[in-house]
């Protein structure tokens, strides 16, 4: 059975708080052909070792990866279909390598916004929630927080539903 696309799904949680596995669940039932938009770079062998995990452990399961660290909305173009399902995985790195490259964030996010409102593929959007702690000591840290909780109120408010997700459980804010 197909569940119908009522719009993007945005999913949010900390730091190995299950996020990416709910939404990877959410992908593979909705029974379409799945593709993965991975916005990280392997910046070291950590990373390295993380992202081959990830895809170890998609692999055989039918998903399409496509890596794109900061072209996200061209990359979505590009693939978008209502016969397909994508999951981005995730917004935070993606505002990282926006802020690495001193990018223009609010016409990034205008240009996501504008995707978003008329996107034919089902979304699922993944992103780390990391505006609960306290105050960050650095500026940039400072302002990564805050194009994150921009980002996440933009993408919320085009979004038809929103989880958070925390020690492995959905808890849905939205939809
Ligand atoms: N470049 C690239 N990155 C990938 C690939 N697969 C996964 N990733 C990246 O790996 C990141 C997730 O890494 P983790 O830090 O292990 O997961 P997490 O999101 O913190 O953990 P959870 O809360 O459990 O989901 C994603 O944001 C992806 O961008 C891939 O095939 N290529």
């Amino acid at each position: 059975m197909i569940i119908p696309n009522t719009g993007p799904v945005l999913v949010l949680g900390g730091a190995r708080s299950g996020k990416s596995s709910f939404a990877e669940k959410l992908v593979e039932a909705s029974g379409l052909p799945m593709h993965y938009v991975a916005t990280g770079r392997a910046f070291d062998d950590e990373m390295r070792e993380r992202i081959g995990r990830h895809q170890a452990a998609r692999q055989g399961k039918g998903w399409t990866t496509h890596e794109e660290p900061l072209d996200l909305v061209g990359a979505l173009r590009h693939i978008d279909d209502p016969a397909r399902a994508i999951l981005i995985d995730c917004l935070t790195l993606w505002v990282t390598n926006l802020m690495m490259e001193e990018r223009d964030m609010a016409a990034e996010f205008a240009a996501l916004a504008a995707f978003l409102s008329d996107a034919r593929a089902r979304l699922i959007l993944v992103s780390n929630e990391v505006g609960l702690g306290i105050v960050p000591e650095n500026r940039m840290a400072r302002d990564f927080r805050d194009h994150a909780g921009r980002l996440h109120q933009i993408v919320a408010e085009k979004s038809a539903e929103v989880y958070f997700v925390a020690a492995g459980l959905p808890l849905k804010m939205k939809g």
